[in-house]
């Protein structure tokens, strides 16, 4: 067991929680059972975790208090902490936009003197100060779509996701997107990476990996090997091993798994048969 274990702080609740704790599980640390547990350590693998507010997760790794967290960009801007992003993690998607009701306005321009509710103030005014628009912003915790109809404010600024609250709530989307966000890994901005860090961040990674790719694996006539890997080229190169067969090989590759099927159907076409797709489980590459 490492002398000094790595740090990391994890959502506790919210949309972020559980894709988190399941990449963590993946990348092969153990998780807390007890959605209640605010602390784990994992001695084996040099880890200890601390599961937190995810708009808390930020500060705590900007002041160095933490060594690594899982956050949304969009939560990380919005604190203004001294984090930064080292890796996106491909969860927790979501869109950041102005809402109000039909004809308010149609972009940040229309929002000067009008008074805006949202649960991400920090974002929003540095938008507006961008835009050079003055306006009145006022934070609320959640169920910020009210707020209009509450007569609060005129108009919102929230995450995105499906689009159904705000059709609920009588309002619509206006602009372009203030900003894209989904779940990334943060470090202290400007410091060191912390020890052992490395190492958990190749294993997250393996996992992002080895969740977008499958193993494909075919034979193939050595006259049309050359055309066949044109389509499954892979990440370093593919492996070409002879077969028994006179006059054919057999070729393995990574291939990104949302093309695995057209892929598979094109080289049925070039002539491969035996091909067969597989689940990676874990990578370092
Ligand atoms: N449908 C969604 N609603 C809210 N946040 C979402 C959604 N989809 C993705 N996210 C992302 O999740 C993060 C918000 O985390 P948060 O814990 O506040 O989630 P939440 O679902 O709003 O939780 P709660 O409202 O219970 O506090 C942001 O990074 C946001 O972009
Ligand atoms: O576009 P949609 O798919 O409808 O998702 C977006 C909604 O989901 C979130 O609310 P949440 O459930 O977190 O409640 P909250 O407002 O209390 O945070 C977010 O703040 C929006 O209100
Ligand atoms: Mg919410």
């Amino acid at each position: 067991m490492p002398d000094k274990l790595l740090r990391l702080a994890v959502p506790n609740k919210g949309s972020l929680s559980q894709s988190a704790t399941d990449i963590l599980r993946e990348a092969g640390y153990k998780q807390r059972t007890d959605a209640k547990r605010l602390t784990l350590t994992d001695g084996e693998n040099g880890v200890e975790f601390f599961y937190l507010r995810p708009r808390d997760i930020a500060l705590y790794v900007g002041e160095g208090t933490l060594d690594v967290g899982i956050t949304g960009r969009d939560l990380l801007l919005d604190s203004g902490a001294k984090a930064e992003e080292v890796l996106t993690l491909g969860f927790g998607r979501s869109r950041f936009h102005f809402a109000a009701p039909p004809g308010t306005a149609s972009s940040v321009g229309d929002l000067a003197g009008k008074r805006i509710a949202t649960s991400y103030a920090g974002v929003v005014q540095r938008h507006l100060e961008d835009h050079g628009v003055e306006a009145t912003v006022t934070r609320l915790d959640g169920a910020v779509e009210s707020s209009v109809q509450l007569g609060v404010a005129d108009v919102i600024a929230d995450v995105v996701e499906t689009g159904s609250t705000l059709r609920n709530a009588g309002l619509e989307v206006f602009g372009d997107p203030i900003l894209e966000s989904e779940a990334v890994l943060i470090t202290r901005a400007g410091a060191q990476p912390p020890a052992g860090f490395e190492v958990f961040r190749r294993r997250v990674e393996g996992v992002l990996v080895a969740r977008s790719y499958v193993m494909m694996d075919y034979d193939i006539r050595t006259e049309r090997v050359e055309e066949a890997v044109a389509l499954t080229p892979g990440i370093e190169s593919p492996t070409v091993s002879p077969l028994h067969r006179e006059g054919w090989v057999a070729v393995r590759s990574m291939v990104p798994r949302d093309t695995a099927q057209r892929v598979m159907d094109e080289l049925w076409d070039l002539g491969a048969r035996g091909i067969l797709s597989t689940d990676i489980h874990a990578c370092r590459l």
